[in-house]
């Protein structure tokens, strides 16, 4: 008998959620049955996504889902032997028993983690896993940059938000970053080659990025949403694109008391914008391309990764709010 531990969700958030909203459950697992494995969790993601779902309603208690990197200690599926090491969204767990027969949505993925060769199997949850593809389809597939265009992200220094700038670099365009500290936007411009980057909460959003792009927008990767997303649709150029990818801004507040956002309206018809929402999962299909390319470039030295690793089991929580408040710098994870 393996004992396991897991974070279960006992109640909704009212707000930032709270430790008590948490409870660790001890349980043991039973033993594998013909089709499933056994997996020790290694690498466990902290994600924006998972403060966001919580005010869809899913019935509470549940299980703390988001994806991980895992080692199967015991199997009874050939296709995944001991030692293989998969990804899956199993989530806030030390332990837990898998079956890939069971379906391929996004909420019960499993698969094998591609061979990091040289670097950390955490990639796999981050600019080799959700976060990269994330990037990657949404910058490419949704605002299409062409050399020479201007590229707006904001959440500019997180897992998807830097990622999203050093693709659109590699791809020929100006790019231009918001993040939270001047740390941050140190990082952006010294080591990532934004060719420029702010600090949102010190500087004149307005007023910056008519400086910094004085023919205007033609792509925003919106990670934040909420009225920095307004200004910077407010300087787009005709038939610009916008990714909408998260509203990281909002997610803390309740979802029925949402502003409206009737102010857009006039520069997405002025300017004959495309305003696109996506989920990555869209592409599941073809995330092995995305992981390809982005394998190859942090391979090439294109394309840095940087991570926050919280270390221990006990400190998932702690890791879950520290990402909120801005803490990280690159992806966010927990070392298990
Ligand atoms: N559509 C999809 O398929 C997916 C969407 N996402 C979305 O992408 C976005 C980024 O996710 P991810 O890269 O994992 O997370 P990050 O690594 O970017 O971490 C979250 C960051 O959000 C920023 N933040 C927190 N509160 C605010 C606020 N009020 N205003 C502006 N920024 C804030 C903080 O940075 P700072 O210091 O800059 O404020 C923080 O570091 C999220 O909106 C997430 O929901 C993620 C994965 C898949
Ligand atoms: C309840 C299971 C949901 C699984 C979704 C996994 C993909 C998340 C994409 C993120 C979206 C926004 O941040």
């Amino acid at each position: 008998m393996v004992k396991a531990r897991k974070y279960v969700v006992k109640r909704y958030f009212e707000g930032v959620p709270k430790r008590d909203d948490f409870e660790i459950i001890e349980y043991e697992l039973p033993p594998i049955q013909n089709g499933e494995i056994l997996v020790k969790a290694e690498w466990v993601s902290v994600d924006p996504y998972l403060r966001a779902y919580n005010n869809f309603r899913f019935p509470v208690p549940y299980d703390q889902f988001s994806y991980q990197v895992g080692l199967v200690e015991d199997s009874k599926d050939p296709r995944f032997p001991v030692g293989t090491r998969v990804v899956s969204h199993k989530g806030w767990c030390d332990y837990s028993v898998m079956n890939a027969n069971v379906s391929n949505s996004p909420a019960e993925i499993i698969y094998k983690l591609p061979d990091m060769k040289d670097f950390s199997n955490s990639l796999g949850i981050g600019a080799v896993g959700l976060p990269g593809a994330t990037a990657y389809f949404g910058l490419l597939e949704i605002c299409q940059p062409k050399a020479g265009e201007t590229v707006v992200v904001t959440g500019a220094a997180g897992a998807v938000g830097s990622l999203v700038g050093q693709i659109a670099k590699i791809k020929g365009c100006r790019v231009i970053g918001f993040a939270g500290s001047d740390d941050k936007v140190n990082w952006l411009e010294k080591d990532l080659g934004f060719d420029k980057a702010f600090n949102y909460k010190t500087v004149d959003v307005q007023k910056v990025l008519k400086k910094a792009a004085p023919k205007g927008v033609d792509c925003y990767f919106d990670n934040v949403g909420g009225e920095i997303s307004s200004i910077i649709i407010g300087q787009m150029n005709d038939f610009g694109r916008v990714a909408v990818c998260g509203s990281i801004s909002s997610y803390n507040d309740d979802f029925a008391k949402l502003p409206k956002a009737t102010i857009l309206q006039i520069p997405l018809v002025m300017k004959q914008l495309k305003i696109e929402g996506f989920l990555a999962p869209r592409w599941r299909d073809r995330w092995s391309e995305a992981f390809s390319d982005l394998y190859k470039w942090i391979k090439s030295g294109d394309l840095k990764t940087r991570e926050h690793v919280t270390e221990g089991f006990d400190k998932l929580y702690d890791a879950f709010i520290g990402m909120l408040n801005g803490e990280n710098i690159g992806k966010a994870l927990v070392k298990i």
